[in-house]
C-alpha cells in the first residue's frame, strides 16, 4: 500500500530512522526490536507486521504470553552484538555469545530451535500449528482466582442411618453410609458477604503471644475462639485466610510485622512452627448494647458453671458505670475487637508436653471462650491426638466446630469452580451493589443464593465423604464416653456440621473459607444460628443440574430439600447480639427498645415517688392558707420540685 510521502516521512520520524528503512521489510527479529523500541508506543501494525514476516517467533510470544511454560524462549542478540557473518544475519541468533560449558540438553534445545527456526521463517505457520500451539496452551492449568472457588463447603450426618441389608456385603454397607452423608446447606451471598466482613474490614491484628496460660492477657469482654489441630495441619494458614490473607509461606517473620505481604500469623511446611499461644482480633469493637448482652451472657455461664441457683442476686456487671467495671478488671484495655482467634501450638509431632498442658489450662479456665475449632486433615484423617483433643473439649465442656483442611488435595478444581455464568453474574451484582446505597445493596444480595458444590462421585469426594462419617462416629463415641455427666452433645457440644476447606491451596487458595467464617461467627454466637439468610435452600433449577453429577443418586440432600434443623443452638443470647453486632438496623432496634424501657421505667419511678411525696404532704398536713412547695410550683405551671428521684430527700430537709 503506498502511503503519501509526508506521511511516510512523519511514519519515519517516529521510529527514529530513515523513510526508506523504515518501510522496508523486517529483516531480522533484532530488527523488529530496534524499531519498535525506536518506536514509543508499539503500534498494532507493527506486530502484524513481524508477525508475518517472523511467523515463528510470534507463536512463541504469543504461547509465553498465555502462560505456556513449555514454550521455546529464545534469547535474542542485540543488533551491535550481531556477528558478520552472513549466515547469521539471516537466522535467529540464540545467544550472541554462547555459553562455554552449554549443558547437553540446553545445547541441544538451541541448536533444533536455530534450524527449525530458519525453516520456519520461510514457510507460513499451518493451521495445524496454530491449532496444536492452541491446545497446548489450554492443557495447562489455570492458575484458580480466589473468586473462582466455592466459597462455602459443609456435610451434614445422614439422617437415617442406612439400612441394612443382608444381602449386601461389607464394602457395599460402606459404600450406601457414604453415600448417605449429605451436603451442608449453602448458605446465602449475604450471610456469607455479612460474616466476612467481620473478620476483613477493619484489618485483623496481631495482638499477643504467650508462652503460657499466665501471660495471657486479661480479657473479659471479646469473645474468643480457639484454634485447634495437628501440628503442620494447617492452623496458622486458616488464620490467615480468615484474615484474607494469603500465607507467606515463610518462617521468620514477626507476626503481623508485614500483614499485607506475609499473613498474619507464620507458617511453614515443618511442623512445630506456632510454639506459643498467638491472640489475633478481628471486627470492629463490640458496641456498649452489644457488650452489654455478651456481659449479661457471662455471668449466666459462670452461674451454670457453678451450677447452684442464686438467693440473693449480686449486683449485675452489665449495670455498673464504666469506670466500676474498669475497677473490677484492672489492666485491661478496652475492647478492640469483636472477636479474638487464638492460634494454639499444634500437638503431636514436634509438640511438646508443657504446650498441652497450657492449652488445657486455657481451655479450662477461659471465661470467654465460646469455642473451639478443631482442624483436621481431610488426607490423613483422624489421629490418636485428635481423639484426645476432642475428650479434652468434652471434659471442659466447650462447643467443638470441625474444620476438615487441605480439601484442595482431594477434590479437582473442576468440581470447585464457579460456573463462569454465575461469576459473571456475581462480579455485575457486586459492581452495582458497590454504586448503590448499603442497604439496597444489602437487599439484593440477600436475594441471591450462593452457587452451590457440584456434587460428582469422584474418588476424592467420596474420600472426604468418608472422612465425615469417621470424624461423626469417633465424636459421638466420645460423647458417649462421657456417660452423659456433660452435656456435650451433638448439636449442642459439638456441630454436627463439618466445615471443608483448601485454605491453603497453591492453585489460587481459599476455598471453604467464607463457610468457615459465617460457621465460626455461629459458634462465637456473632450471627444467630437460624438467620433466615444463613441457610436458604437453593432454587429448584440447582436440584436438576446436581443429579446428573451423581447427587441424587448418592442420597445427597438436594438442596431444594426442606432445611434440617441443626440444633447447634444453645447459644441463648446469639439472636440479639449477633443481629446488634453486624446488622446496623438491628442495633438501632435494640437501642429504641432499651431506651423505650428506661424511659418507661423511669416515669414509672416518677410516678411512684409523685405518690409518695403526695402521701407525705397530707401526712404533714399543711396549715390552712398555707400551700406546699409542690402545690405552689404546680400551680405556677413549673414541673414539680418532686419530679426528679432526688428531689424528696431535698424537700424533707
Ligand atoms: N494444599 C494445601 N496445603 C496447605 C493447606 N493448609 C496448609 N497447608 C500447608 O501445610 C503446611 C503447614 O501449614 P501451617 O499453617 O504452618 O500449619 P500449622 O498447623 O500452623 O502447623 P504448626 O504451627 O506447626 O502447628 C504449610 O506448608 C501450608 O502451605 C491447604 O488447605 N491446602
Ligand atoms: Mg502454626
Amino acid at each position: 500500500m503506498a502511503l503519501l510521502p509526508q506521511l511516510q516521512q512523519a511514519v519515519a520520524e517516529m521510529f527514529d530512522m530513515p523513510t526508506s528503512k523504515a518501510f522496508a521489510p523486517f529483516s531480522s527479529p533484532a530488527d523488529f526490536i530496534a524499531r519498535s523500541v525506536s518506536l514509543k508506543a508499539s503500534t498494532p501494525a507493527a506486530h502484524r507486521a513481524f508477525a508475518t514476516s517472523h511467523p515463528r517467533l510470534a507463536m512463541a510470544q504469543l504461547s509465553r504470553a498465555q502462560g505456556n511454560r513449555k514454550a521455546i524462549k529464545p534469547k535474542l542478540s542485540t543488533p551491535t552484538k550481531a556477528p558478520s557473518s552472513s549466515r547469521s544475519k539471516a537466522s535467529i541468533k540464540v545467544s550472541s555469545k554462547p555459553a562455554k560449558k552449554p549443558s547437553k540438553p540446553q545445547a541441544k534445545a538451541t541448536s533444533s530451535w536455530k534450524t527449525s527456526a530458519r525453516v520456519a521463517e520461510q514457510t507460513p505457520l499451518t493451521s495445524s500449528t496454530q491449532a496444536k500451539v492452541r491446545s497446548r496452551s489450554a492443557r495447562t492449568p489455570r492458575p484458580l482466582a480466589p473468586t473462582d472457588h466455592i466459597r462455602a463447603l459443609s456435610f451434614l450426618p445422614p439422617l437415617h442411618p442406612p439400612v441394612t441389608e443382608a444381602s449386601r456385603s461389607p464394602e457395599e454397607e460402606a459404600e450406601a453410609a457414604i453415600h448417605s452423608v449429605r451436603l451442608g446447606l449453602t448458605p446465602t451471598t449475604a450471610a456469607l458477604d455479612r460474616a466476612s466482613s467481620l473478620f476483613v474490614r477493619p484489618e485483623a491484628r496481631f495482638l499477643y503471644s504467650a508462652p503460657r496460660f499466665l501471660n495471657l492477657p486479661l480479657n473479659t469482654r471479646i469473645p474468643e475462639v480457639c484454634i485447634l489441630g495437628r501440628s503442620n495441619v494447617g492452623k496458622s494458614t486458616l488464620l490467615n485466610a480468615l484474615a484474607g490473607l494469603e500465607s507467606g509461606g515463610k518462617a521468620g517473620h514477626s507476626h503481623g510485622a508485614r500483614p499485607s505481604r506475609f499473613g498474619l500469623a507464620i507458617t511453614s511446611a515443618r511442623a512445630g512452627c506456632t510454639k506459643m499461644m498467638n491472640g489475633y482480633g478481628f471486627g470492629p469493637p463490640l458496641g456498649a448494647s452489644q457488650q452489654q448482652v455478651f456481659e449479661r451472657v457471662l455471668e449466666k455461664a459462670a452461674e451454670d458453671k457453678k451450677n447452684k441457683k442464686r438467693e440473693s442476686s449480686p449486683p449485675s456487671i452489665s449495670n455498673l458505670s464504666r469506670s466500676q467495671k474498669r475497677a473490677l478488671t484492672p489492666g485491661e484495655p478496652s475492647p478492640a475487637h469483636s472477636l479474638v482467634i487464638i492460634d494454639m501450638p499444634g500437638y503431636g509431632f514436634m509438640s511438646k508436653s508443657e504446650w498441652g498442658t497450657e492449652i488445657t489450662k486455657y481451655l479450662e479456665r477461659r471465661a470467654t471462650l465460646r469455642g473451639a475449632i478443631v482442624l483436621i486433615d481431610a488426607v490423613a484423617g483422624l489421629k490418636d491426638g485428635d481423639r484426645h483433643a476432642l475428650a479434652m473439649l468434652r471434659d471442659a465442656n466447650i462447643r467443638t466446630l470441625i474444620i476438615l483442611t487441605k480439601a484442595d488435595k482431594l477434590l479437582p478444581s473442576r468440581l470447585l469452580r464457579m460456573p463462569p455464568a454465575i461469576a459473571a453474574a456475581k462480579q455485575e451484582e457486586r459492581k452495582l451493589a458497590s454504586s448503590l446505597s448499603f442497604s439496597t445493596s444489602v437487599a439484593s444480595l440477600t436475594a441471591s443464593p450462593e452457587p452451590g458444590f457440584q456434587s460428582g462421585s469422584t474418588e476424592g469426594e467420596q474420600a472426604l465423604r468418608a472422612s465425615c462419617l469417621r470424624v461423626w462416629k469417633t465424636l459421638r463415641r466420645i460423647e458417649r464416653a462421657s456417660f452423659g455427666t456433660v452435656p456435650w452433645m451433638e448439636g449442642q457440644g459439638w456441630s454436627p456440621e463439618i466445615v471443608v476447606t483448601g485454605a491453603g491451596d497453591p492453585r489460587g487458595g481459599g476455598f471453604g473459607v467464607a463457610g468457615a467464617r459465617l460457621a465460626i461467627c455461629r459458634m462465637a454466637g456473632l450471627i444467630p444460628q437460624h438467620d433466615a439468610t444463613g441457610a436458604m435452600p437453593a432454587p429448584k433449577k440447582q436440584k436438576k443440574t446436581a443429579s446428573p453429577s451423581g447427587a441424587g443418586d448418592l442420597g445427597v440432600c438436594s438442596p431444594a430439600e426442606p432445611p434440617t434443623v441443626v440444633p447447634f443452638d444453645q447459644i441463648q443470647w446469639s439472636a440479639t447480639a449477633t443481629e446488634a453486632s453486624i446488622d446496623q438496623s438491628a442495633v438501632l432496634r435494640f437501642i429504641e427498645q432499651q431506651e423505650a424501657a428506661k424511659q418507661e421505667r423511669k416515669a414509672q419511678n416518677q410516678r411512684r415517688n409523685g405518690s409518695r411525696i403526695e402521701q407525705k404532704d397530707s401526712q404533714i398536713a399543711p396549715t390552712d392558707g398555707q400551700t406546699s412547695a409542690h402545690q405552689a410550683s404546680a400551680v405556677e405551671g413549673r414541673a414539680p420540685a418532686t419530679g426528679g428521684r432526688k428531689r424528696p430527700w431535698k424537700r424533707q430537709v
